[in-house]
């Protein structure tokens, strides 16, 4: 029988939070010229003799905080489920398979695999709403870099970005009405953070992203690859979803590395703000992934809760990520039949 091939990808976590499996970790994501786009050499040189050898023990204890017993890393955990829920629903016409970008499972192996059954074409599914050349490009350049050494190039195609589609805004939106959005203070979208050099690089007109007064606050033509601009975008759709209005959210990026400018708000700089305005409680959206992970259950609901606290707030409450949620599962495979 003939089978479509679908390929889901995520980022990829280390194999164990041990110092040693982080630092090879941060290694193969960082030495990406996608993730730290300068030149090979001084990359090497900052990542090898810098980032490597004193972000890992620090980064390994966090893993290890974040560590199940049982399941592993969380990104990993909600991946394999979210692989085999997706498999169960599409039936045997489909083969899908798992890779995550750096580590393991490979997309090496996965696209093998997806060779050896023979399938009749491969639809690649980046796992972020949002396209970045540092996530989804990395993961398209990835698999085209492999698949162009095979003699037969089977039909391939890959989804871009999904930031609006309709059943992800609604898992999220129904994720966080178990916390009543209304009682918060105040409302925040959380996305992971981009250098602002690649926001500039992936505007192929040149003239528009960081050069143009809020030029990435609503989604047009010209920004519609912009992430920057696809975030404003999801943020926006949750937010009428949930009927917030717009005073009270704020779309802010986390989790900058190095001393370049990054796309801003930054949201450490915003929950101090916030804290210094006398708001306590505040509800945190992380729609950047779509799977819980070191990003939204430490960063968020450990790093910043501490933040928050220090500087006078009460609590952070992260709303869950997509994670296995039936929805979610139904969003993927619309995707795939569409
Ligand atoms: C939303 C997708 C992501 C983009 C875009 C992205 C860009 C990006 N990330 C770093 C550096 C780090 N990110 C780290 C963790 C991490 N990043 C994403 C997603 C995106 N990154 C996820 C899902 C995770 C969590 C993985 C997990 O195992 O749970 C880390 C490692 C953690 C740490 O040491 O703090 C780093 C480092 C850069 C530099 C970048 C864009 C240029
Ligand atoms: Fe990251
Ligand atoms: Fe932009």
């Amino acid at each position: 029988m003939s089978k479509k091939g679908i390929l889901l990808v995520n980022l990829g976590t280390p194999d164990s939070p041990s110092t040693a499996n982080v630092r090879k970790y941060l290694n193969e994501f960082l030495m990406d010229g996608r993730v730290i786009d300068i030149n090979p050499v001084s990359r090497a040189l900052l990542v090898k003799g810098i980032i490597a050898p004193f972000r890992s023990p620090k980064s390994a204890k966090l893993y290890q905080a974040i560590w199940d017993q049982e399941t592993g890393s969380p990104l990993l955990h909600y991946s394999i489920m979210q692989h085999q829920l997706l498999q169960q629903q599409l039936g045997s016409q489909y083969q899908v398979e798992l890779a995550m970008r750096y580590q393991s499972p490979s997309i090496e192996s996965a696209l093998e695999r997806l060779k050896a059954n023979l399938v009749d074409s491969i639809q690649v599914i980046a796992l972020f709403p949002q396209y970045a050349s540092a996530s989804s490009g990395s993961v398209f350049d990835k698999v085209m870099d492999i698949v162009r050494k095979w003699q037969t190039i089977p039909p391939i195609s890959f989804i871009n970005s999904f930031h609006d589609n309709a059943l992800m805004i609604e898992t999220f939106a129904d994720n966080a009405k178990k916390y009543d959005p209304d009682t918060y203070d105040h409302i925040l979208f959380s996305f992971h953070g981009l250098p602002q050099r690649q926001l500039i690089k992936c505007d192929h007109t040149g003239q528009y992203c960081l050069k143009v007064e809020n030029c990435c606050s609503t989604l047009n033509d010209t920004n519609k690859f912009c992430y920057s601009a696809q975030c404003h975008d999801t943020a926006r759709l949750i937010a009428e979803k949930l009927g917030i209005p717009k005073e009270r959210y704020t779309i802010c990026f986390q989790s900058r590395l190095g001393s370049d400018p990054w796309v801003k708000p930054y949201t450490s700089e915003i929950i101090k703000k916030l804290a210094g305005e006398g708001k306590k409680r505040l509800l945190v959206f992380c729609p950047a992934f779509v799977a819980d992970c070191l990003e939204t259950v430490y960063e968020v609901s450990v790093e910043y809760n501490d933040e928050f606290k220090e500087a006078g707030g009460e609590h952070i409450q992260l709303v869950e990520s997509l994670n296995d949620s039936p929805k979610w599962i139904q969003a993927l495979k619309e995707m795939v039949i569409a």
